[in-house]
């Protein structure tokens, strides 16, 4: 990627009495991507996020965002940032429209081209001009991301959005968050402890783990210099499980499981395994790849029985 990324974490350490919170975390987030940062609670993602916006000082490494150091150069990096940590600030008794303008009035940049723009990319057009008290949660947030992508943000950053949210809620959230990133090349970083919802929503997730990141990979595309190497457990349905057993006499460790023979290979292994089966005479009916999910890779790393 040539990108300069929008947000570029070197080494971020953070020292809360003796206790070490967070430990060298580095990762980078390009413009237009939906970064996810993955942890069970008490991992740190929040303690990282509020260093990331400026709540909380580090005790080393740095941040810069869209190359302005957090450190040196404040007022530059955090223009650059939409973010919603807390609960956002809305009043309940204005309208959700009430509470965009007011906000606008507060940067004059801001026109009401852009509100219309930010209602529609969120969404809440047929719902912006009722009260904020009638709105649903996922109502509130959306105006919440409308409100912090007002100002142009080159990212944006959202702190377990998707708590409280209701499946329909997370998908809505999903799709405007994907949009904002598409459309207007935002940077997108949410946190969560779920990984399920991290997966429908994220281009790349960070799985950080008392305090430091432990992997950090993509869930977009297919990297297929890594898929031809990855180890599966494959699954041959054969007229003669039995036979074919015999044929590979253990390679691969090969072993029957409810009628079919599975096997633990690479992708030419499959390929060589199924090519051996023919040739000894053995019908090969169907090859199935039972891929890992993130969340058994996960466990497998991390050794933990959950990640929430
Ligand atoms: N001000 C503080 N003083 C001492 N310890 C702290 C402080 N803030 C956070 N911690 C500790 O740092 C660790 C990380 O906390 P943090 O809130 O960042 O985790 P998290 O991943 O966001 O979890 P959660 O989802 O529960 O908020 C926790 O063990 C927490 O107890």
């Amino acid at each position: 990627m040539s990108q300069a990324p929008v947000v570029r974490l070197q080494d971020v350490t953070k020292v809360i009495g003796k206790r070490t919170i967070i430990d060298r975390v580095s990762f980078e987030v390009q413009p237009g991507e939906v970064f996810g940062f993955l942890g069970p609670n008490g991992s740190g993602k929040t303690t990282t996020i509020r260093m990331i916006v400026g709540l909380m000082g580090m005790t080393s490494g740095d941040i810069q965002i869209a190359g302005h150091s957090v450190k040196s150069d404040f007022p530059k990096a955090i223009i650059q940032v939409g973010a919603i940590v807390e609960n956002p600030e809305m009043y309940k008794f204005l309208t959700g429209y009430q509470n965009l303008l007011h906000y606008a009035r507060m940067n004059p940049s801001i026109t009401e081209q852009r509100i219309q723009e930010v209602i529609k990319l969120v969404g809440l057009e047929g719902r912006i001009h009722d009260k904020v008290k009638k709105y649903s949660l996922g109502m509130r947030q959306r105006l919440g991301v409308a409100q912090a992508v007002m100002h142009r943000p080159k990212l944006l950053v959202l702190d377990e959005p998707t708590n409280g949210l209701d499946p329909a809620g997370i998908r809505e959230l999903r799709d405007y968050l994907r949009k904002l990133a598409q459309d207007e090349g935002v940077a997108v970083l949410v946190s969560s402890h779920l990984l399920s919802e991290m997966e429908l929503m994220c281009d790349r997730v960070a799985i950080l783990q008392k305090g430091q990141i432990i992997d950090v990979r993509s869930l977009r595309g297919t990297d297929d210099v890594q898929d031809a190497q990855t180890e599966n457990e494959v699954l041959f349905e054969l007229d003669h499980p039995d036979a074919a057993l015999g044929i590979l006499e253990g390679s691969y460790g090969a072993r029957l499981s409810e009628g079919l023979l599975s096997i633990t290979a690479d992708r030419s292994s499959v390929a060589a395994t199924n090519r051996r089966l023919v040739e000894a005479g053995i019908n090969v009916y169907g090859i199935r790849v039972k891929t890992k999910s993130l969340e058994d890779q996960f466990l497998e790393m991390t050794g933990s029985d959950t990640i929430g």
